[in-house]
């Protein structure tokens, strides 16, 4: 740590949706510098350059690293994969190789997308890996590159995140909601909503007691399902963004098949929270009142 104690975080992927909110939640915990791809708020890097990863650890020399970087384009990998793995595991790797060396701390996030989807109980954290796509794929070669090395690492798999900047499934639906009269929703996958500031605020308490000794790394590191409570279809979630939106849009059921998406998406990806519920002895929110909080932010 810095002679001033105050641990210096290296938040890397700022700009995303979780990484914005993290950047709020972590200045609790020390001083934050944000990385991101645009450099707009402090360092610049592109996860896609092994060089420019050890660069910003040569430039910075963090106490503590949080990775909210990733490439989420899921249909998009289908036709990107060099690129997604470059992001989501060779850049990885680099990061637990210099924490490692240095021996701090990683938080980093993977996805409920590591799982097949071929089962109707949530998915624990010892169930067999088996992703049905690229982006999952990738993000499952991150978590493995982490877990197999030296570096103390929490790894937080999550699931459907939404929140009020970015690209994801409540702010498309709102803007669809505006522009359409009727829209077609899967009913046949389901999950489990969670808003990126929960994420980030459950990072931010669980690394406070890291940095104030209170967590010890060595006990507690290792992989934990971190997601809202209950579970629920894309169909249903959308049908409660347009009601707690008071907006007026006919939902139609559709079924995967029907969407004629690149990515093959699993159909049940609910994810088991209770290892990380009793390591943390943290609560985890129905998604329902997550969701009912986000939209109160967006108004
Ligand atoms: N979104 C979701 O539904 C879920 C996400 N996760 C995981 O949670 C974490 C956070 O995701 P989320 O905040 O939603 O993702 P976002 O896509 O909102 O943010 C990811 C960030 O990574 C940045 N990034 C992409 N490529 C590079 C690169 N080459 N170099 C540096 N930065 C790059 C993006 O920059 P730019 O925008 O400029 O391209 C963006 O700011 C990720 O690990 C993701 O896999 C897990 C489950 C669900
Ligand atoms: C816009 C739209 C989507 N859909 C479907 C497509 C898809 O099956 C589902 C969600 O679509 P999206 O493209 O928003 O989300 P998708 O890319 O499937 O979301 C995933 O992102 C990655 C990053 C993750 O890690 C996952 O946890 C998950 O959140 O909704 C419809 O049925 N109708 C629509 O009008």
């Amino acid at each position: 740590m810095t002679n001033s104690n105050v641990p210096r975080i290296l938040l890397i992927g700022s700009d995303g949706q979780v990484g914005w909110e993290l950047r709020r939640s972590l200045a609790t915990v020390g001083q934050v510098i944000a990385a991101s791809l645009t450099g707009q708020e402090g360092p610049a890097v592109d996860l896609s350059q092994p060089d420019s990863v050890h660069q910003l650890f040569d430039a910075t020399a963090p106490d503590v690293v949080v990775n909210a970087a990733a490439y989420t384009a899921v249909d998009r990998a289908e036709t990107e994969p060099e690129l997604a793995l470059a992001i989501n595991g060779t850049a990885v790797a680099i990061m637990a190789e210099r924490a490692a060396a240095r021996g701090i701390p990683v938080v980093h996030y993977s996805t409920d997308f590591v799982f097949s989807g071929d089962t109707d109980h949530p998915y624990r954290e010892d169930d067999e890996p088996q992703p049905l796509n690229v982006y999952g794929q990738t993000k499952l070669a991150g978590e493995r590159a982490l877990l197999d090395s030296d570096a103390p690492a929490l790894i937080f798999r999550t699931a459907w995140v939404y929140g009020v900047r970015g690209n994801n499934f409540l702010l498309t639906m709102r803007r669809l909601f505006r522009e359409q009269s009727e829209l077609r929703v899967v009913n046949d996958q389901f999950g489990t909503p969670t808003w990126s500031r929960l994420l980030a605020e459950v990072t931010a308490q669980i690394l406070y007691r890291v940095v104030q000794g209170e967590l010890d790394m060595a006990r507690v590191q290792g992989l934990y399902h971190v997601t809202s409570a209950g579970a629920t279809s894309w169909l249903s979630f959308a049908e409660a963004i347009r009601d707690l939106s008071d907006a007026d849009c006919r939902l139609l059921p559709i079924a995967s098949a029907d969407y004629q998406a690149p990515a093959r998406r699993p159909a049940y990806s609910v994810l088991d929270t209770s290892r990380f519920r009793t390591t943390f002895g943290l609560t985890l929110p129905d998604w329902r009142h997550s969701l009912a909080l986000c939209l109160a932010d967006l108004r």
